[in-house]
């Protein structure tokens, strides 16, 4: 549905150039929910807004259901952007107008009429649980009620897209939680692509398919939620992961005992029920310390980690170690005693 292909995007300030995307190529599905994460300045609110052309890119194609959008002229760039609603951090709503207003104010520009305008703002906002406050202005809303309400705005035009930049980081865990569950409805009823930007790895696990991991204008990593958070490859993806696992590996501190082995085991699924310690202990001559360990509900399954020291002699932690193979247990070796 989203097909990005070799997208670059060049700024120039004060005479100096700033490479914000390089070569970006990835794919997003019809009705997928898809997170891009990365630090501050990696690129996220460019790559974004080069999916509507808010920003222009220096180089490559963007294709939207076939069409590359990047050879758009101004009036077909309007009706593209029609398709395609957009929220904010800090919600962009105008002040002077009613919540009523907000909603209809992009049904105006689009040219309907004033009783379809009533109905369809009538439905929004009963979607977004905000019915009763459709006379009242945005400085009467909590952050949480305004997101809905711009939530609703972009979904005036009927859009098949819905871009999301950093719409939950300015409101609570909870507000945060309910925003989240309230795109995942809209996404699964309407089959709406939600393209969403934030740096937090909660947000992601919340509501996300597949998760973009962007750094210095370059996707890094890229795949479901269930993979990147059972199987993290680089240090940036690992940092986020482990920034809601609350354990690095890292701060960690094991006694350095010669002849152990520190391992990370890592639980997908149905394994995360099984008693892997204490078979493993019953099976082979060794001994297990548990150092630390976790377990994280996903949307569809569960991810747990466990950080071990495992003693003995060299065969038997071998053993234990092709025996944990046999289980489906994927582990990986921090320490080397
Ligand atoms: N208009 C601009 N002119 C010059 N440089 C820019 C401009 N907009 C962004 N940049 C630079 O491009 C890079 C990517 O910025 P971008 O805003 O896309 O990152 P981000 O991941 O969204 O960061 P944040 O989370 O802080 O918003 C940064 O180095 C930034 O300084």
């Amino acid at each position: 549905m989203i097909s990005i292909k070799n997208l670059s995007k060049k700024y120039t300030s004060e005479n100096k150039i700033v490479n914000a995307l390089n070569h970006i190529n990835f794919e997003i599905k019809k009705g997928e929910i898809f997170g891009i994460i990365g630090l501050s300045g990696a690129g996220k609110s460019t790559l974004i807004r080069c999916i509507n052309r808010l920003e222009e890119p220096s180089e490559g194609n963007i294709f939207i259901n076939g069409v590359d959008i990047t050879k758009l002229n101004k009036k077909e760039l309007r009706d593209l952007r029609k398709r395609i609603g957009m929220i904010f951090q800090h919600f962009n709503l105008l002040d002077s107008k009613t919540v009523f207003d907000n909603v209809a104010f992009p049904l105006q520009v689009s040219g309907f009429k004033k009783s379809e305008i009533k109905e369809r703002v009538e439905r929004l906002l009963s979607l977004v649980e905000l019915s009763d406050k459709k006379d009242e202005y945005p400085s009467q809303l909590s952050g949480g009620q305004k997101q809905r309400v711009a939530i609703a705005r972009a979904l005036a035009n009927n859009p098949d897209i819905l871009l999301s930049d950093e719409a939950t980081s300015s409101l609570d865990p909870k507000t945060t939680k309910s925003i989240l569950s309230l795109i995942k409805k809209i996404s699964n009823e309407f089959n709406l692509t939600v393209v969403l930007i934030t740096h937090e790895m909660e947000v992601i696990k919340q509501i996300c398919d597949r998760v973009a991991v962007i750094e210095d204008g370059e996707i890094i990593e890229l795949d479901t939620v269930e993979r990147i958070f059972s199987n993290p490859k680089t240090e940036t993806t690992k940092s986020f992961v482990s920034s809601i696992l609350n354990n690095s590996e890292n701060e960690i501190v094991y006694p350095k005992i010669p002849n152990s082995k520190v391992i990370k085991l890592n639980f997908l699924g149905d394994t995360v029920k099984k008693p892997i310690i204490s078979q493993m202990i019953k099976n082979f001559s060794i001994d297990v310390n548990i150092l630390s360990g976790n377990i994280n509900e996903l949307q569809t399954t569960s991810v747990g980690n466990l950080l071990v020291q495992i003693l003995g002699k060299d065969k038997d932690v071998n053993k234990a170690l092709n025996w944990l193979k046999k289980e489906e247990i994927r582990w990986e070796v921090i320490w080397n005693g």
